[in-house]
């Protein structure tokens, strides 16, 4: 979002429209107030929890969306509602009970984000604080709420974000996003195009599907529901549905995976390339979607993958996705336990910031600072270098990242390209269109750049290198 842009783009049927209050309501609220609390106290992840937590508590259908809109809502718009309610509440907010100030932030969600009427919302808010905080407490969230439901979110934004507040910090607090995020997009993307893509980030993402070949059809996938994709030739997108009901994702031959994660794995599989092509790797293999479809492309063209993950239980993942032709081994893709120049194509999709996943993790943004950046630096820069040394001379790498950060990806890569003279930049955007015909703005290259407001897909990034 922006929650106000949001709010002007949502239909009547979204979920959260006029409807009566009771006791479901209740508990959607106090559902999605749970997740959240778990995210803040116990690091959970939204995107697991909340779907445990509905299936728990047997909400579905129109609860069960009410109850993810609120929680995924609530964790996206918190820098926004945080702004507002600093100016609605006598008390700082660091002086308000952290539960209390979740209840708080739950509230204005409804108010400010969604098309709930304020009257419930405040209702609703004011009786969940009085069972999390007590009497006392509730009177106080309902004299903050009924503030917060003066205005709407356009009104809010001209008064919390105004137009000659500098730069960052506006967008910071317009689009939700802590500064250090807001300055280092701005540094990839530059300033025309940055408040698109903060927004974009705010947005819903579609589900992409991938139908591995050889293993699933794209006609099995429409014919589940799912309609074409842009740019793979292996991807469908679900508009709806829950993708665990779709028989080639339950048995593996099909999966979720996003588009440009797609596509970076097929950009290593059809490099230009001379000489022999019979042995892949994927460094850091786990969970295993780019490994999934590397498998199935290599096993088409009787080459053989070797994917390795150094955490076990992420290479178990990958063994489920991976057929029965494809080494999985959980190894440190920094010691490797084969000899230099072994393979023809190597994977390194890297640990990574995640920042250009900010769309589907909602609390992401919040729990790194930009100390990460920093901290993962000399892995990437070790991962890629044993990469480099793990491909025979004339064989490709793919160094990716699910982040646009510079500093996780051009900076990584010319770092380590500056100590060695046998390595040549392929053309990266170049061999993207070759599979996409029509697949423009990710950059001049010669490395590639996803966008979500620009693609509709993660911010991914990609260098294509041959060793000379
Ligand atoms: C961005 S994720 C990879 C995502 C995966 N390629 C996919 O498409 O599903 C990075 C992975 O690198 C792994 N990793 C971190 N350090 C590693 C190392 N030294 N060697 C191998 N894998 C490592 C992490 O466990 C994590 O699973």
């Amino acid at each position: 979002m922006p929650p106000a842009r949001n709010r002007r783009r949502v239909p009547n049927t979204r979920p959260g429209g006029p409807r009566k209050t009771g006791r479901p309501q209740d508990l959607v609220r106090r559902t999605a107030f749970d997740v959240i609390r778990a995210v803040e106290t116990r690091d959970a992840y939204a995107n697991l929890l909340l779907p445990a937590r509905l299936r728990d508590r047997g909400l579905t259908g129109r609860d069960a969306a009410l109850a993810t809109e609120l929680t995924y809502g609530t964790l996206r718009g918190r820098g926004t509602y945080d702004a507002v309610l600093a100016l609605c509440s006598d008390r700082e907010l660091r002086r308000i009970d952290a539960p209390l100030l979740d209840v708080l932030r739950l509230g204005a969600h409804q108010v400010l984000g969604t098309r709930i009427p304020p009257h419930a919302a405040v209702a609703t808010t004011v009786e969940l604080a009085r069972s999390v905080s007590g009497p006392g407490q509730a009177k106080f969230a309902n004299a903050v709420l009924r503030k917060v439901a003066m205005r709407d979110m356009d009104a809010w934004l001209q008064i919390v974000a105004p137009a000659d507040a500098d730069a960052t910090t506006r967008l910071s607090i317009a689009h939700s996003h802590p500064k250090w995020i807001v300055s280092a997009m701005r540094d990839a993307v530059g300033a025309a195009e940055i408040g698109e893509l903060l927004a974009a980030d705010n947005a819903r993402p579609r589900v992409t599907l991938v139908a591995r070949p050889g293993r699933a059809t794209l006609e099995e996938l429409y014919d589940a529901g799912a309609d074409p994709a842009p740019y793979s030739p292996y991807a469908a997108v679900l508009a709806e549905g829950d993708p665990a009901g779709i028989d080639a994702v339950r048995d593996g031959r099909a999966a979720v995976q996003d588009e440009a994660s797609q596509m970076v794995a097929l950009a290593l599989a059809e490099a230009p390339l001379d000489g022999p092509d019979a042995r892949w790797a994927d460094l850091c293999a786990g969970p295993g979607g780019k490994a999934g479809l590397l498998s199935a492309l290599a096993s088409q063209r009787d080459a053989r993958l070797l994917a390795a993950d150094v955490q076990p239980h992420r290479a178990g993942l990958v063994r489920r996705a991976v057929d029965d032709r494809t080494g999985v081994v959980a190894a440190d893709g920094t010691a490797p336990a084969w000899r230099p120049a072994s393979f023809d194509r190597v994977m390194v999709d890297a640990p990574c910031t995640g920042l250009g996943a900010l769309r589907r993790r909602p609390e992401a943004r919040w729990r790194r600072g930009p100390e990460s950046v920093a901290e993962l630096g000399p892995l990437q820069r070790k991962l890629l270098a044993t990469a480099l040394e793990s491909v025979r001379p004339g064989g490709v790498v793919a160094y990716v990242t699910c982040s646009p950060h510079l500093a996780e990806t051009r900076v990584v890569v010319d770092d380590v390209l500056r100590k060695r003279d046998d390595v040549e930049r392929l053309d990266a955007p170049a061999v993207l269109a070759a599979i996409a015909p029509g697949l423009t703005g990710l950059g001049d290259g010669p490395y590639a750049q996803f966008w979500p407001h620009r693609h509709g897909t993660d911010a991914m990034f990609l260098a294509l290198l041959r060793r000379t």
